[in-house]
Order: C-alpha cells, then sequence, then structure tokens
C-alpha cells in the first residue's frame, strides 16, 4: 500500500493511473515507495500536466476595447479598461467579506453570456479558452477565486469549482 497522504488518480490525457501527495500536491507516475518521505516527485507542475480539466465560473466586465463590446445587459459598451477594473474590484471585495457571492453577481452583471448561468464555462481543457484565462484557471485550487484577470474579453473573476 501507498505512503501516508499519497494517492492514485487517475490521467484522463493519458488514460492511467499517477500518484498524487495530498499534503506536498506532489504527483508522480511512479508509485511511491513506503517509508520513502515526499521528494523526488515532479511537484505541482506535474500536476497541472495530469489536471487535463477544470470547471470554472466567471464575472466579466468588458471594456470599450473588449474584443465584442457588447453583452445582454448592453448593446454598446463604453467604460473604459479603469473603469471595469475598479467595477471589478469592488465585486472581488464583496465576495472575498463574504457579503456576495460570484455565482450571484455573475447573473446580474457578468458581459458573458454564461450569466444565465451564474457564471458557470462548465468544463474545459487547456486549448479552449484564451491563455490568460486557462492559465489562471488551471493555477487555482478548486474553490479558490482569482485576481482580476485580462483577456481580450475584458477583465474578469475566476472561481475553480472543480
Ligand atoms: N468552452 C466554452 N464553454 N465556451 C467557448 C469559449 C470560447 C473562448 N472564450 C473565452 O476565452 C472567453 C474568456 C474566458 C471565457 C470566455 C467567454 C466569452 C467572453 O465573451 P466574448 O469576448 O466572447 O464576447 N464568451 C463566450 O465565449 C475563446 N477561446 O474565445
Amino acid at each position: 500500500d501507498l505512503p501516508e497522504n499519497w494517492v492514485v488518480r487517475h490521467s484522463r490525457t493519458y488514460n492511467k493511473d499517477y500518484y498524487f501527495n495530498t499534503v506536498s500536491k506532489e504527483s508522480r507516475w511512479e508509485a511511491p515507495v513506503s517509508g520513502g518521505g515526499g521528494g523526488g516527485g515532479s511537484g505541482g507542475g506535474a500536476e497541472d500536466v495530469m489536471t487535463d480539466r477544470v470547471r470554472a465560473s466567471h464575472l466579466l466586465v468588458k471594456t470599450r476595447d473588449s474584443r465584442r463590446p457588447s453583452s445582454w445587459r448592453e448593446e454598446n459598451i463604453t467604460r473604459t479598461k479603469d473603469e471595469a477594473l475598479a467595477i471589478l474590484q469592488e465585486y472581488q471585495r464583496k465576495i472575498e467579506a463574504g457579503q456576495e457571492t460570484l455565482s450571484a453577481l455573475a447573473t446580474h452583471f457578468s458581459d458573458c453570456s454564461s450569466a444565465k448561468r451564474g457564471g458557470d464555462l462548465g468544463y474545459f481543457e487547456r486549448g479552449q479558452m484564451q491563455k490568460p484565462f486557462e492559465d489562471a484557471t488551471f493555477a487555482l485550487q478548486v474553490g479558490e477565486l482569482s485576481r482580476p484577470v485580462w483577456t481580450d474579453s475584458g477583465v474578469h473573476l475566476i472561481l475553480r469549482t472543480a
């Protein structure tokens, strides 16, 4: 059996099991030997490689420079980047203070059509979302809220949900 804190997980990308240390977040293909300490594994990086898909919700505030400066909320979006960031930072403060949830704020204020689903984007793999959004999401732990993240769409708050 496995040393303490080690579990077996399955990588859908490579369709094979790997070993993950739930404390050090280290992951490795080869089984850790009993009695051996942590060490040696490939650290968090491999976990990313093996974490082939994630699920996230987001709240998007668009700007006049967005690739599509229009949304279900506003036909013609004219706010500046500075204004969008200030708006999003206020939402971030409310969420972090526990006064609001990302889902509730996204439903009313997100400039993405996912607002109708509380901001939920469903599961996605690398290569589907704009790179800054993908990298930010894959770097989050499940349940963690991002800092403001800029893409060509505008500025986002991201909550990784799976
Ligand atoms: N796979 C799923 N669920 N849908 C396909 C998503 C396509 C992807 N979209 C994005 O990267 C932006 C940033 C993160 C979320 C997102 C949502 C955009 C934002 O709004 P827009 O700038 O498009 O008007 N609305 C929908 O796509 C892309 N590669 O362009």
